[in-house]
């Protein structure tokens, strides 16, 4: 059974009459489109929010099944997807399974199709629960390998959770063609130039400053990107990052998919979305659907800070006991 949030109840009521409006006018929803996703604007940020309001076409999906999957065009209701079930290419299912993922999460069992259907999606789940796979699983099945331009940009607001993501990307793509590049402050820019030089990245992961910067040197070229993922989507569209952000949106190309990703998604952030997001589906998992059946948790009680060495220590003793056979599905994993 799938009900609608309350909790932006104003978008999805306004979406539901702008959609069925859209369709039996679909000018006007083009123009509305249009005017929404205007980049050429000088005006710049101005421009950026929405003088009409609510054109989000926001659609909010709550399952009260765990493990069910509904309101997503080919997944039947009820039936626990398996990434076997996703039709991805054999060289990212043997990449997943090689990284030792065996069911996918709520959060990856709803969002990963529809991003790789190409619709725009803001996909909230909390912590923990497998949000970064999901991105990285559609960016790297929507990626054409033969095809050496950049297609897609993965935005994250600090530089280790960049690393962190390009980590989880080559990980999936290891059995892939895929050329990736993590760019991301604090490096030195040459070398990242000399990285792009080498060979273009299919996939770019990055931090909006370096990525503005390497796409307005004209290092980085954003022409043929389809997909703008925007990790951390709350942080990336808060006042610090917003005009980078916006700045890099309007350098791609008009049809460009964008996917947002969060734990939080404040109402601030969610009326900055409709300037420029079309008909974003929005997936929202409840709390109780959030356990990963791959993984258990653990916490350890210290008495005062560890340093970096004793918590490697811990966590290899519990990798370690975990790999006992029939102690965990997902050996070393937590
Ligand atoms: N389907 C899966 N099966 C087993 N483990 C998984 C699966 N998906 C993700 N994981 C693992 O679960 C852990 C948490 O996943 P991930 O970092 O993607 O969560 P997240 O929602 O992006 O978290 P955050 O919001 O903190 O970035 C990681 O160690 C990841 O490798």
């Amino acid at each position: 059974m799938t009900s609608a949030s309350t909790k932006f109840s104003r978008d999805v009521s306004t979406s539901r009459a702008s959609e069925e409006g859209a369709d039996e006018n679909p000018n006007e929803a083009q123009e509305l489109g249009g005017r929404r996703r205007d980049r050429d604007s000088e005006a710049g940020l101005s421009e950026f929010r929405n003088p009409e309001g609510s054109y989000g076409l926001t659609t909010t999906v709550e399952d009260e099944n765990a493990g069910a999957v509904s309101d997503q065009e080919g997944v039947a209701e009820g039936s626990p997807l398996g990434f076997e079930d996703m039709n991805l290419k054999d060289e990212l299912l043997r990449g997943i399974y090689a990284y030792g993922f065996e069911t996918p999460s709520a959060i990856q069992q709803r969002a990963i199709i529809p991003c790789v259907q190409g619709r725009d999606v803001i996909a909230q789940a909390q912590s923990g629960t497998g949000k970064t796979a999901t991105f990285c699983t559609a960016v790297l099945e929507r990626t054409e390998c033969s095809t050496p331009e950049t297609q897609a940009i993965i935005l994250e607001p600090t530089r280790e959770l960049a690393l962190q993501t390009h980590r989880c990307l080559l990980a999936l793509g290891d059995y892939m063609k895929v050329q990736t590049a993590c760019i991301v402050g604090g490096g030195r820019v040459a070398d990242d130039v000399t990285r792009l030089r080498q060979s273009p990245a299919h996939v770019v992961v990055g931090t909006p400053g370096r990525v503005k910067h390497l796409i307005n040197a004209q290092h980085l070229d954003p022409r043929r990107v389809t997909m703008l993922v925007l990790d951390e989507a709350d942080d990336l569209l808060s006042s610090d990052f917003k005009d980078q952000v916006y700045d890099i949106f309007r350098t791609l190309p008009d049809q460009v998919q964008v996917v947002l990703v969060s734990a939080t998604m404040p109402p601030e952030v969610m009326s900055v979305t409709e300037q420029f997001m079309r008909n974003p589906l929005q997936i929202l998992v409840k709390k109780e659907q959030l356990t990963l059946a791959g993984i258990r948790q653990f916490y350890v009680q210290v008495e005062r800070e560890v340093s970096g060495c004793l918590a490697n220590a811990v966590v290899g003793t519990l990798a370690v006991h975990l790999s006992d056979p029939g102690s965990n599905p997902v050996p070393g994993r937590m």
